[in-house]
């Protein structure tokens, strides 16, 4: 299990990172989605001590700090391209495996499972990024960790190594192990990952089984309009809710989209866009009102034992 404590991180008076607290439970694949700059490597840096913040990231009850062989608890994909550039395959996760006290046939067996034995002997500073992943994936499996973090693994990655990758993060979840990954756009997660942890600037903006986040979300009509402000207080005046989002867009509750429309020319406002809400599944996660966040018990650091894990 992983438990994220009243996470929070400054860079100088801007907050990367504001009071974030979620959990993966064992069986659980999760992800942390968000817009670019939303915090989420950032969590994955702390959650392993690569970064300094406050609050903690416990796995199983344990700061990264304090686990007595990391790699055989927690598997951590952060940059495949961080390779020794004289290295082959093989000699990269030869290397990984000695620095873990891993025995070094795992190696051909990790290989194997990543689907790059045929490689092994390339230097993976050439390799495209599908290779480059699976070579980290097969990395961050040699200790047989039962947690799996991985930053934005799905970005711009073929379609192969993504159904590859997919499958073996499902099979870890069921397994029992617990996965983390990070990616910018949830639609991109949706079909595989059992919980969403949303952040928007730094803060939660929704957390929950995918299932029902989507469920929740108000069937709605996104416009883009030449005068927001004068539209969105007509739309109000004509019985309808409107919630800005931070583009200059209105998501507009109550009213379809005709009427919407209708509204719109009566005010002479000219419309750029018009289309269902659910085109835009990131927006409306980002705009679901979270419920008061129930700290989880114990979550005051200073209450958890080993919560200095990611120093102030
Ligand atoms: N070393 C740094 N110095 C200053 N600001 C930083 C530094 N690292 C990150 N930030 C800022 O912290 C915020 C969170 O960054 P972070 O990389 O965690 O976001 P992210 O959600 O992972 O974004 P992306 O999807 O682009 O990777 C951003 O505003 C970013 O600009």
């Amino acid at each position: 299990m992983i438990e994220a404590l009243a996470l929070s991180k400054r860079h100088g008076s801007r907050p990367a990172l504001d009071d974030v607290s979620f959990t993966v439970p064992d069986g659980v694949l999760a992800a942390l989605v968000g817009p670019a700059g939303a915090g989420k490597s950032t969590v994955l840096r702390l959650a392993v001590g690569l970064d300094r913040g406050s609050g903690a990231v416990l796995f199983d009850g344990e700061p990264y700090s304090r686990l007595p062989r990391p790699a055989h608890a927690v598997g951590v994909v952060l940059d495949p391209r961080a390779l020794h550039p004289g290295r082959t395959a093989r000699g990269h996760l030869r290397s990984l495996a000695a620095g873990a006290g891993v025995p070094r046939r795992r190696v051909d067996e990790v290989l194997e499972q990543a689907g790059v034995t045929g490689a092994r002997r390339s230097r993976p500073q050439h390799f495209r990024r599908g290779a480059a992943l699976r070579l980290a994936v097969a990395g961050a499996l040699l200790g047989h960790p039962r947690t799996l973090l991985l930053d934005d693994p799905l970005t711009d990655l073929d379609d192969d190594s993504r159904a590859w990758l997919l499958d073996l993060l499902r099979v870890h979840a069921d397994g029992g192990g617990s996965v983390l990954i990070t990616a910018s756009r949830a639609a991109d997660v949706l079909a595989v990952a059992d919980e969403l942890v949303v952040l928007r600037r730094g803060r939660l903006a929704a957390r929950g089984p995918a299932s029902d986040l989507v469920a929740g979300l108000k069937a709605g009509v996104l416009v883009r309009a030449s005068d927001p402000g004068l539209l969105a207080g007509a739309i109000l005046r004509w019985g309808g809710d409107v919630e800005p989002c931070d583009d200059g867009a209105l998501v507009v509750t109550g009213l379809d989209m005709a009427a919407v429309g209708e509204v719109a020319r009566a005010e002479g406002v000219a419309v750029h866009e018009l289309s269902r809400r659910t085109a835009d599944l990131d927006a409306a996660l980002l705009s679901l009102e979270l419920p008061e966040t129930e700290l989880l018990p114990g979550a005051n650091p200073g209450a958890v034992p080993g919560a200095s894990a990611v120093p102030a």
